[in-house]
Formats: C-alpha cells, sequence, structure tokens
C-alpha cells in the first residue's frame, strides 16, 4: 500500500527520519513514538506537506510525480488544527468536500454523529479546541481515501467522541479497506479495531509483528 525508497527528512542538518526500503500492507496502524521521536513529521511528509529525499509511493502514485492524484487519496488531521476563524465549520468541510470530490451528503452522518449540529453553522473563531480538533476528524474522513492519517487524535476529545472516532475508524476500514496511521502517546485500544503497531525510533520505522 505505502512504500519508502531511500526516503530521508532532515531540518536543516538535523536528520529525523531515514526509511531506506519498507513496503506497508494495508492496515490500521498505530505510530508509537517517544516525544521528539519524529511521529508528526513522518505524517506530514507521507501527507505531502513537506520536502523529503528519497520517494514515498501509495500502491503506483508517487508522491513527487503524481502529487494531485496522490493527495486526493490521502487524508490528514493534525494534531492541533487551525483554520481561517472567519469561516464556518460548515464552510470548511464544503471546501474539503469539494477537493476531495466527496459524495453529496457524505458530511452529514459525521457532523451528527459527532454532534455538532449546534455549532456547524458558526464561525471556527468561537469554535473551542475539542470542537476544532472534532471538524479535523471529519474534515479527514471526506472523500474516498486510500490512507487517513490522524495526528493525535485521541487528544482533546471527550469520551464520547473517542468511541465515535474508534467505530469510525473501525466501520471505514471494513467498508472501503481504507488504512490509517493514528499516532498517539496515549494507549490506543489495540485489541478493538486489530491496530498492528509501527514503531518509530532511532530515527527509523519498523512494524512490529
Ligand atoms: N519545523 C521544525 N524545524 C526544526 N526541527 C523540527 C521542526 N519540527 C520538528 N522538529 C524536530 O524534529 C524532531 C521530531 O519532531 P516531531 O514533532 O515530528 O516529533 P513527534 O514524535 O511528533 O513529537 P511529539 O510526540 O512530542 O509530538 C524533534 O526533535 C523536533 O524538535
Amino acid at each position: 500500500m505505502l512504500k519508502f525508497n531511500s526516503f530521508a527528512k532532515s531540518y536543516g542538518s538535523h536528520l529525523i527520519l531515514k526509511i531506506d526500503n519498507l513496503t506497508i500492507e494495508r492496515g490500521v496502524y498505530w505510530i508509537k513514538g517517544a516525544n521528539g521521536s519524529g511521529k508528526s513529521t513522518l505524517l506530514k511528509s507521507i501527507a505531502g506537506f513537506f520536502s523529503f529525499k528519497g520517494s514515498i509511493f501509495l500502491d503506483e502514485l508517487n508522491l513527487k510525480k503524481d502529487g494531485v492524484a496522490y493527495r486526493k487519496l490521502v487524508n490528514f488531521a493534525d494534531a492541533e488544527p487551525v483554520y481561517p476563524d472567519f469561516l464556518t465549520g460548515y464552510e470548511m468541510i464544503k471546501l474539503f468536500a469539494a477537493a476531495k470530490a466527496a459524495e453529496r451528503h457524505q458530511e452529514e452522518k459525521y457532523i451528527s454523529e459527532m454532534n455538532m449540529q449546534a455549532y456547524i453553522n458558526n464561525p471556527l473563531g468561537t469554535y473551542s479546541s475539542g470542537m476544532l480538533k472534532k471538524l479535523s476528524l471529519v474534515l479527514a474522513f471526506l472523500g474516498k481515501p486510500k490512507l487517513i492519517l490522524l495526528d493525535e487524535p485521541l487528544n482533546t476529545i471527550d469520551v464520547e467522541s473517542l468511541e465515535v472516532l474508534y467505530k469510525w475508524i473501525e466501520e471505514k476500514h471494513l467498508a472501503d479497506n481504507t488504512s490509517f496511521f493514528l499516532s498517539s502517546h496515549q494507549q490506543v485500544d489495540v485489541k478493538r479495531i486489530l491496530f498492528k503497531v509501527a514503531l518509530l525510533q532511532d530515527n527509523s520505522l519498523k512494524i512490529e509483528m
């Protein structure tokens, strides 16, 4: 599903990640690693936000050569999402839905299950951090992504929303075979969704069997 060839990411002269050759099969992965191990850097590189050395492929699509097609199939939710204050949650959803060629009304289930109806038409400047986080999760599920990257999704949201998120991951993986990379400091309910663990350590990524 995802393939790294001679991948390396540095900030200036500081090497953060080096993945020579690695193929990751479809699945739901918990990206586990200590503070500063490079979890966000890895997810943002895969999302296509950062320059890097080497290549990343999603199936046959090369991120560097087929960027538009690749990005349509890879969705990302930031650890601390920031959006324009003046747009409403619903306007933000409509922008993302258009960019990801989402089916009409796809967002309705997500808005209602996350219980966001009461404030979805309010400006984002009025949202709490938990409300912004929930919006970022809704955006990450729009369209028909092959891979969804969730950076620290368990932070900030309440227990009910966490249950909803686990349900969405399970449903989406079973229905569309969508893969997930979810980074988290907190223990993930690994048995529930049969998470596989990908350990980020010593600048490299290792899939644990
Ligand atoms: N924009 C940047 N410029 C320079 N160094 C950076 C930048 N972003 C991250 N780093 C460094 O890269 C390393 C990896 O950071 P990253 O945020 O990817 O780790 P993380 O595993 O997500 O950390 P955490 O669990 O604390 O969120 C850290 O040493 C960090 O200081």
